[in-house]
C-alpha cells in the first residue's frame, strides 16, 4: 500500500516537472526537467500510420532529442487504442515513383536513427502495434505494454515479403526459431502471448504506469558512462544494421521493385478494401 502510494507521488512529481521541448503536429516531445528523459508521443490521427511526413517528423524528433543531450527516449502514442498501425498503406498503392523512393529512404533512416540511437530507448506500448508499429517498438531497448492489445508483423498474411531490416529487428529481440515461425505465420500476438515469448518485457495496467516503468528502465543506466554505453550498444546492434548502413540502395531498389509488382499491388488493393469494409459494417 505504502509502496504504491510512494509510486503515485513519484509519478505526480514526474508529471509536474515535465516541460515541453519541441512539437510538430505529428509528434509531441516533452522533456522531464529532472531526469532529462524525453517522451516522444506519436500523434498522427487516426492510427499513427507512417506516411512520408510522419516518418520525417519522427526521425527529426529523435535527432533533436539526441542533440539536446536528453538521457533517453520513451516512445508512445496519443491514441489510447493504437500505438501505431505501421506503414501508411496509401503510400504504397499505385505510388508516384519519386515519392515512393523518398518515402522508403525515410523509413530506412527513421529505423537506423531509432535502432542505433545513442541514448536508451523504451516503448510504452499503449495500443495495437502492427507491422512497422511493432518494428518501432522492437527497435527500442525495452518494451512495456497494456493488456488486451495486439503486436506483431503480419506481412506474409497479405502478400508482403518482409524486408531484411525488419527481419533483423525481430532477430535482435527474439530467438531465430521464434522469429521464423512468427514471420512465416504472419503471427499477431496478444499482450499476454507477447510477454510469454519476451517480445515485450512487462505488462502494466495504465499508460502512466507504462511511462513510469520506461523511465525506471532509462534511469537504470544512470551509473553508466553514456559514451561507453552508446558505443557498446552500437557494437552489439551494428551486425543487424550492417546491410542497411553499408548498402541502403540495394534494399531500396529491391523494395521498390517488389512494391511495384502487380502481385503486391493486387494484394494491397484487396487488403485496403477489407480495412474499409470493416468500418462500413
Ligand atoms: C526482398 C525484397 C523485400 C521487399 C519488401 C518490400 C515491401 C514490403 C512491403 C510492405 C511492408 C509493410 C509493413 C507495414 O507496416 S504495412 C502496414 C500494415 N498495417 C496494418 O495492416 C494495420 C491495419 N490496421 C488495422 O488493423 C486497424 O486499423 C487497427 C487495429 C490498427 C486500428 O483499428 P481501429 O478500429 O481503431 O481503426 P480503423 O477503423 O481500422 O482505422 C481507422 C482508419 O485508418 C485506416 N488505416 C488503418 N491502418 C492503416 C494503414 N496502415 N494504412 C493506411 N490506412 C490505415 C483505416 O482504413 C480507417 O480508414 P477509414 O475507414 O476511416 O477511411
Amino acid at each position: 500500500m505504502l509502496r504504491s502510494r510512494t509510486k503515485l507521488i513519484e509519478l505526480g512529481k514526474r508529471q509536474l516537472c515535465r516541460s515541453m521541448c519541441k512539437s510538430s503536429e505529428l509528434t509531441l516531445v516533452e522533456v522531464d526537467d529532472k531526469t532529462g528523459i524525453a517522451t516522444l508521443t506519436m500523434n498522427k490521427p487516426p492510427v499513427n500510420s507512417c506516411n512520408l511526413e510522419f516518418l520525417r517528423a519522427l526521425k527529426s524528433a529523435m535527432k533533436e532529442i539526441e542533440s539536446n543531450k536528453c538521457s533517453g527516449i520513451i516512445l508512445t502514442s496519443s491514441n489510447d487504442k493504437v500505438f501505431s498501425s505501421g506503414l501508411d498503406l496509401n503510400e504504397l498503392r499505385q505510388p508516384n515513383p519519386e515519392r515512393l523512393a523518398t518515402f522508403w529512404k525515410e523509413l530506412q533512416e527513421m529505423w537506423v536513427t531509432l535502432y542505433l540511437s545513442n541514448v536508451p530507448t523504451a516503448a510504452a506500448i499503449n495500443g495495437h502495434a502492427l507491422a512497422v508499429g511493432c518494428v518501432m517498438a522492437a527497435a527500442c531497448e525495452y518494451r512495456v505494454m497494456l493488456p488486451d492489445f495486439t503486436i506483431g508483423i503480419h506481412a506474409t498474411k497479405f502478400g508482403y515479403v518482409v524486408p531484411p531490416f525488419i527481419v533483423n529487428t525481430y532477430l535482435s529481440v527474439l530467438p531465430h526459431p521464434v522469429v521464423e515461425r512468427a514471420l512465416l505465420q504472419g503471427k499477431i500476438f496478444s499482450t499476454q502471448e507477447a510477454l510469454q515469448i519476451n517480445l515485450i518485457d512487462e505488462v502494466v495496467n495504465s499508460k502512466d504506469e507504462a511511462l513510469c516503468k520506461c523511465a525506471d528502465f532509462i534511469g537504470s543506466f544512470e551509473q553508466t558512462n553514456p559514451v561507453a554505453r552508446a558505443l557498446t550498444k552500437r557494437q552489439l546492434r551494428a551486425p543487424f544494421a550492417k546491410q542497411l548502413l553499408e548498402d541502403p540502395e540495394t534494399e531500396l531498389r529491391e523494395s521498390l521493385e517488389y512494391i511495384n509488382t502487380p502481385l503486391f499491388q493486387e494484394s494491397l488493393d484487396q487488403y485496403l478494401l477489407q480495412l474499409k469494409k470493416k468500418n462500413k459494417k
